[in-house]
């Protein structure tokens, strides 16, 4: 890759991209940052070589023996679905935190009085409300409503469509499925699953898959890290 150019880089806005991941995650990404005016260097797939024309860079392997070369010269985002998977490449690569950038979409809506971690990325009509606090490599899918309060751990992942209301928490790594509504003041472990369309009433802890109306813990033990 010819990195000259990046040399004459002033404004920050002009760092560009790259992906860690091509499938169908990885196409909206690149709709945002386009939306956003974000250019995007190229992508690295360990499967996959074609994608959205735009350069490939090679395996994860490859990122991992020239990473010294890309360092602080591109922002890279993780642009997986799964969120184990999210957290096995961001291990592998050991990139410094400093490396990744934010994917957000200019028609959500983010209060000025929020936080959201390096990675993570932040899809259309997504409303953000104030004093809430967004984690590393988080995913909120089109449409989610997080309000305020709220505090949503690192590779969380809230599909489309989900409602949380005020005060809730999310921990580590967890999957909230398709059209989720939660009350105010949940706290949801890390590393759960939970089905779409559920309504979650109650807590949920650590490790285990719920869903449902109520939404119900059907299976306790889970471990959706490995
Ligand atoms: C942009 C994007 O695409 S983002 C991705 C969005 N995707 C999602 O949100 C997917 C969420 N996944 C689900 O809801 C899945 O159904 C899961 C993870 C909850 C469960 O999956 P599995 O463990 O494979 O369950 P399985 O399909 O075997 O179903 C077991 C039983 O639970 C029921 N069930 C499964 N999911 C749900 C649900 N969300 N709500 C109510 N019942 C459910 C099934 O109907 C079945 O009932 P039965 O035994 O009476 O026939």
């Amino acid at each position: 890759m010819d990195s000259k150019a990046n040399s004459l880089l002033t404004d920050e806005n002009d760092i560009p991209y790259i992906l860690i991941g091509a499938g169908g995650h990885a196409k909206v990404i690149v709709d945002i940052l386009n939306e956003e005016k974000k250019k995007i260097a190229g992508f690295f797939d360990d499967n996959k070589s074609d994608f959205e024309n735009l350069e490939y860079l090679g395996t994860t392997d490859d990122l991992l023996e020239k990473k010294a070369e890309y360092t602080g010269q591109y922002y890279f985002i993780i642009a997986i679905g799964s969120c184990s998977r999210r957290k096995a490449i961001y291990i592998k690569v050991n990139l410094t935190d400093d490396c990744y950038g934010t994917a957000i979409h200019p028609k959500s809506y983010i209060s000025k009085n929020i936080k959201i971690a390096e990675g993570t990325v932040v899809m259309a009509n997504v409303v953000v409300n104030s004093s809430t606090t967004i984690g590393k490599h988080s995913i909120l899918n089109s449409g989610s409503v997080i309000e305020h309060d709220n505090d949503i751990g690192d590779f969380v992942h809230i599909s489309p469509g989900c409602n949380l209301a005020g005060e809730t928490s999310v921990g580590e790594g967890t999957h909230i499925g398709i059209g989720t509504n939660c009350i105010q003041q949940i706290n949801i472990g890390s590393w759960c699953n939970v089905g779409a369309g559920s309504v979650i009433l109650k807590d949920i802890p650590d490790n285990t898959l719920s869903y449902g109306v109520p939404a119900k813990i059907r299976k306790e033990g889970i471990n959706c890290e490995l």
